[in-house]
């Protein structure tokens, strides 16, 4: 059966250039564009040409190659003909393959935004497209409230959707422009819009998630008629965002009910790029990425409920709806309070330590995270310290050094020019295969000085740790008050490029920093034995 082309159009260099705190340079943009047109989307909306400086310089030059290139703005204004908008003119003038109008179509926003009358705004439509036609360039419609519109006035909006399609608009796109319509509303007027005439593959979609359904409101369009979606990356964009496109892509693929019936435009050996381009746009953004993000977050394909690892053990497909590595994403089973004997034994393997179910060291594990857990540890998010644990338990750990003492002062005093300095100082002793050492240092701050009293002398092993670099440190307190707990969490990454986490937790900062920081030291000496470090190296 030959299945029928939808058009993938994103618009994260347009609308979700309007979600707050989002501000694209132009270099920002041309880096984008580059991704989406590599991906295989089939429309990049580029921006506004003539709104800002940013837009109309992005628009000085094609910035696609394979995707049409498209330039959005509005309709001309009423009262001035088309060759006199100087608004327009931008928009013919910009470097694009396509304008994509922005149009009312709710004659109670023509009434009130733009003050000129139905017929006016219909004639707006109708000379914006036949000027971007007779430029040689494609035109769009983005029939903007196109659902509340229709609900409100049915035969003015459709009359705005017919004169956009009649006036030659290669797309007539129905906007949820607030948001609000639900996916049986947005299903049966694009029903009705297709029965009145205008054909499917002419109407596109462009939903907003303001009831957190914009995804489900495009994929309601598509099976309604609709072959064009406009989205967005991560689904950013204006208030709650517009349809994520990332999801999109993943369900046209995947989901047999829309891949028996739809092609996209995106080779399909992509897709395992799919949660690559996600991050790397969060990266751009700089933004961590959502954890939860369906088919691309770390928690897509992560579990840590016992009942859950043990299926998943026998077969993935038990609590997997996708296998993860088709969108480029991996399972993680994790390790928690909330796991049983199969939780660790996945995770303990995964790391290259065999044990056997009926092992009773397996149980003294178990019992001993489950405490920890219970005291303030989160191994779910330190790997390195689960590991060195684990091979504590069951007796697999060279005893590099022992730490006999430290010591960390923190003094403020004035320094020679009489300016008032803080300066912190660490002390610590430690014995090295029978031999005492002791490191004093200097630092920024008590942590600081113990870090680097502590790596300042390791005997024997000193060489090897010269290339490890603490990337970051996460304070976390625990419950409140003066005898808080505090739960702290190390980043730390060597000369091939492997990030480890490391967790301590005391009722004192120092302590619980001086845990993270000595695990991290041994997961280190561990990772050089090849002892260690076998999923972070994965
Ligand atoms: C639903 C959407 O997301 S639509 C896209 C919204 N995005 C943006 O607005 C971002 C870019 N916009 C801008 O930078 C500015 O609004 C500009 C440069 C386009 C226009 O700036 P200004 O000329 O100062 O107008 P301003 O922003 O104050 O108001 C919009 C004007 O456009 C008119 N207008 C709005 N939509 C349309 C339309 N589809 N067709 C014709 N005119 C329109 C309004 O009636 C209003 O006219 P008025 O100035 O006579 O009251
Ligand atoms: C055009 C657009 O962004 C909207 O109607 O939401």
């Amino acid at each position: 059966m030959t299945r029928e082309r939808i058009h993938l159009f994103d618009t994260t260099l347009r609308d979700g250039q309007q979600t707050p705190g989002v501000d694209f340079s132009v270099e920002d943009k041309i880096a984008i564009s580059s991704m989406l047109d590599a991906f295989g989307f089939d429309y990049v909306e580029g921006g506004y040409p003539g709104a800002n400086p940013t837009d109309t310089a992005f628009f000085s030059e094609k910035r696609t190659e394979k995707a049409a290139f498209v330039a959005f703005g509005m309709t001309k204004r009423a009262g001035i003909s088309a060759s006199n908008d100087p608004g327009l003119a931008a928009l013919l003038q910009a470097k694009s393959d396509a304008i994509c109008f922005v149009a009312k179509s709710w004659d109670y926003h023509v009434r009130v935004a733009l003050g000129c009358t139905n017929e006016e705004n219909l004639q707006s439509i109708r000379e914006s497209v036949e000027a971007a036609r007779a430029s040689g360039k494609k035109a769009m419609v983005d029939c903007e409230h196109f659902f509340d519109g229709y609900k409100a006035n049915p035969d003015y909006a459709l009359a705005c959707a017919r004169t956009a399609y009649e006036a030659g608009a290669r797309w007539v796109v129905l906007c949820d422009t607030n948001g609000g319509t639900q996916p049986a509303e947005i299903r049966r007027i694009v029903e009705t819009v297709i029965a009145t005439g205008i054909p499917g593959s002419s109407l596109g979609i462009h939903a907003h998630d303001d009831t957190g359904q914009a995804v489900a409101n495009s994929l309601a369009a598509v099976e309604a008629g609709c072959r064009q979606i406009q989205g967005t990356l991560n689904g950013i964009g204006e208030r709650c965002g517009n349809a994520n496109l990332v999801t999109l892509v993943a369900s046209l693929s995947l989901k047999e009910v829309y891949s028996c019936r739809f092609e996209t435009g995106i080779d399909p050996e992509r897709l395992s790029g799919l949660t690559d381009l996600s991050h790397a746009f969060d990266e751009l953004l700089n933004r961590s990425p959502n954890h939860q993000a369906p088919y691309v977050g770390a928690s897509a394909f992560a579990t840590k409920a016992g009942i859950h690892a043990s299926a998943l053990l026998k077969d993935p497909k038990t609590y997997e709806h996708v296998p993860p590595e088709t969108v480029g994403n991996f399972r993680k089973v994790m390790i928690s309070d909330q796991g049983g004997k199969s939780n660790f034994i996945n995770a303990l393997k995964r790391r290259g330590i065999v044990v056997q179910k009926d092992d009773p060291k397996l149980d003294l594990l178990i019992s001993i995270v489950k405490e920890r857990e219970a005291t303030g540890y989160a191994y779910e998010g330190a790997d390195a310290s689960f590991e060195l644990l684990a091979h504590r338990t069951l007796g697999t750990i060279p005893e590099f050094f022992t730490v006999d003492s430290f010591r960390v002062m923190v003094e403020r005093r004035f320094d020679a020019n009489g300016r008032i300095k803080t300066v912190s100082e660490a002390v610590v002793k430690l014995d090295v295969d029978g031999e005492r050492v002791m490191s004093v240092a200097e630092g920024d701050g008590p942590v600081n000085a113990l870090d680097l009293a502590l790596r300042k002398d390791l005997g024997k092993y000193q060489a090897e740790i010269a290339d490890l670099v603490l990337a970051d440190f996460k304070v976390r307190i625990l419950n409140g008050g003066t005898a808080a707990i505090t739960r702290v969490l190390i980043e730390s990454t060597d000369g091939d490029g492997t990030r480890w986490w490391t967790v301590g937790v005391s009722e004192n900062i120092i302590d619980a920093s001086f845990q993270a920081l000595t695990d991290s030291i041994i997961y280190k000496l561990m990772k050089n034995r090849h002892m260690a470090g076998r999923m972070a190296a994965e």
